[in-house]
């Protein structure tokens, strides 16, 4: 049975409360993190998700930013997460940096409080979750806790050799943009990417776009995507409006 509970981003030491009940999009989430025992239930008023898949530098970033440009979602970016906590000395900080040094994956619980509580904070119903899930752990403690599955899913398909040109050219000073890290971000990809990718392919879920050519090129077949689900998303933001003054 659902019922609201209290936020999971709660649980991070440092957090501040929560803002329960007062976006448009609050959550109804699933009352136990770690049980397996239940099934999950979609809810029909429940936020507009798009997970974004894709190689290190295959361009997930980018082609956000021109996702939000055109269609209003807001950008959720699982790594921006782990690096802000990394630079807000969090209790964490440590470990997620050094897993990231190595190119690792931080433990989905982190990672999903982290995002769970930037989509609470957000008034916004729409959202792009950028580089989760990394691993079948993200998917299941995602889905688990959110209680529904994401409605889309964008898989940047890139050669390898171009997104380590351009994760080379990136200059933006991160820690695991170097060629050593750059290659162990490459095998844990092509290790834990292709079972996400086979389980959104069954469900219907996943666009595989070829993400070779330019900034523009590559948003030409995005844009369709979205364009395609406008209606269903406005009747998603319509219900989630409705179900908050409801609840009120
Ligand atoms: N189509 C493109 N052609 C050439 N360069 C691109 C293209 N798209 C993005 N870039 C550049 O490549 C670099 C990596 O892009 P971006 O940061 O969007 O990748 P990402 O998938 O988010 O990578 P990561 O997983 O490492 O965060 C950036 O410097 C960006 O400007
Ligand atoms: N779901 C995730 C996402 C990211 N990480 C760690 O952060 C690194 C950088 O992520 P980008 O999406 O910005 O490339 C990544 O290499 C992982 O170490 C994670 O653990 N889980
Ligand atoms: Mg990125």
């Amino acid at each position: 049975m659902w019922r609201r509970v209290a936020l999971l981003s709660s649980l991070i030491s440092h957090s501040k409360p929560s803002m329960h009940n007062q976006g448009p999009c609050t959550f109804k989430i699933w009352e136990s993190f770690t049980s397996q025992s239940e099934v999950v239930t979609p809810s029909k008023a429940a936020p507009f998700i798009t997970f974004v898949l894709g190689g290190p530098g295959s361009g997930k970033g980018t082609q956000c930013a021109k996702i939000v440009e055109a269609f209003g979602f807001t950008h959720v970016s699982a790594g921006d997460l782990l690096r802000r906590e990394i630079a807000s000395n969090s209790a964490y900080g440590s470990v997620i940096l050094s897993t990231i040094r190595e190119g690792k994956i931080v433990p989905s619980q982190v990672t999903v409080q982290l995002i769970l509580k930037e989509m609470e904070s957000s008034d916004n119903c729409k959202f792009l979750i950028d580089g989760f899930p990394r691993s079948e752990e993200n998917r299941k403690a995602f889905e688990q806790v959110i209680g529904a599955e994401p409605d889309v899913v964008l898989f940047f398909d890139c050669p390898e050799q171009e997104m380590v040109k351009r994760v080379l050219n990136r200059n933006q000073g991160r820690v695991d943009d170097n060629i050593e890290t750059i290659k162990k971000r490459l095998e844990v990809f092509d290790e834990l990417n292709w079972p996400i990718v086979n389980y959104y392919t069954q469900r219907g879920k996943l666009h595989r776009i070829n993400a070779v050519g330019t900034v523009d090129e590559i948003f030409e077949k995005v844009r369709p995507i979205f364009s395609a689900l406008r209606s269903e998303v406005v009747e998603r933001v319509r219900v989630m409006v409705v179900d908050r003054e409801l609840d009120s």
